[in-house]
């Protein structure tokens, strides 16, 4: 069954970002514009690419999106995606409930008519603790969201995920399972996960589900307290990657289609061999 109506090509955004907020945005633009000229028809940023990407930044950088108080980079998004005609999933910024005043690391998704199609609040906050590497707490600001977002496009529908996100095999095996032909995860892993782990799990969500997987990071700076991996990247359905980055500023392209979704589901039919009456916990 065809899950891609139409061949489509993925922009991934690899941005050097910094403190200034509205450089980012600024920098954002002119390279959704870049990928669009070269085809582009969804783009997406990296993780927090409007702030630099530490607990004690979020609650500065952090905007609502309730009007009449709506965010700077909600615009400067929905903009870029109608000037661009593309849809954009806007990696992820720091975002504040004035209800409640809780934080969320949060993704927007607009039309290629700048409209808002989703929003995704990172459902599992970034909490490691690896000794005398990397000590990271999202939850010391930040709220977990407590949903799935499956975007419906034109092309057909899209999964997406924060970052730690991708660690749980779960969220995208349940996306696929709705039809999702691919899972798209804004991402910032760091030096010590990330040529661990980053491109490994990259490639298990995809053969896992047999669908398209990306992963877009922000560009290392050595002199931001974070030093991102890079590495962004675009896997295929068989896991074979089919776009990579290295550490720098950067935009790669890829097309994606339904015939290599087929191809791969055809020759290792795992997707109509699971055995759901055996591990029923799963199916239920
Ligand atoms: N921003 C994040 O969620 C980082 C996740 C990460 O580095 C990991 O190893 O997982």
């Amino acid at each position: 069954m065809s899950i891609l109506k139409q061949p489509l090509k993925l922009a991934l955004v690899q941005l050097a970002t910094g403190a200034d907020k509205a450089a980012n945005l600024a920098r954002a633009r002119t390279k959704i514009v870049e990928a669009a000229k070269a085809g582009a028809n969804v783009v997406v940023l990296p993780e927090c690419f409007n702030s630099p990407y530490g607990t004690n930044f979020f609650p500065q950088y952090a905007e609502s999106l309730t009007p009449p108080t709506a965010s700077q980079s909600f615009s400067a998004l929905s903009a870029i995606a109608k000037e661009t005609s593309t849809y954009l999933i806007g990696g992820s910024i720091p975002e504040v409930d004035p209800t409640t005043q809780k934080l969320y690391n949060t993704s927007l998704v607009f039309s290629p008519a700048g409209e808002l199609l989703a929003t995704h609040r990172k459902i599992h906050l970034f909490d490691i603790d690896i000794p005398g590497k990397i000590r990271f707490k999202e939850s010391e600001v930040l709220s977990p969201g407590d949903s799935m977002t499956v975007v419906d496009t034109e092309y057909g529908k899209i999964g997406l995920g924060i970052c730690y996100d991708v660690r749980f095999p779960e969220l995208a095996m349940t996306a696929a399972r709705k039809g999702c032909f691919a899972m798209v995860y804004p991402g910032a892993f760091n030096m010590t996960t990330g040529p661990l782990h980053w491109s490994l799990l990259a490639r298990a969500r995809a053969v896992d589900n047999q669908i398209y997987i990306a992963l877009c990071s922000p560009a290392r700076d050595m002199n931001a307290s974070y030093h991102a991996w890079g590495h962004s990247m675009v896997v295929d359905p068989n896991g074979e990657v089919m776009q990579e980055l290295e550490d720098s500023e950067g935009v790669i392209l890829a097309e994606l289609s339904d015939e290599r979704i087929q191809e791969v589901r055809k020759g290792i039919p795992v997707t109509t061999q699971r055995r759901f009456d055996v591990y029923k916990d799963v199916a239920n």
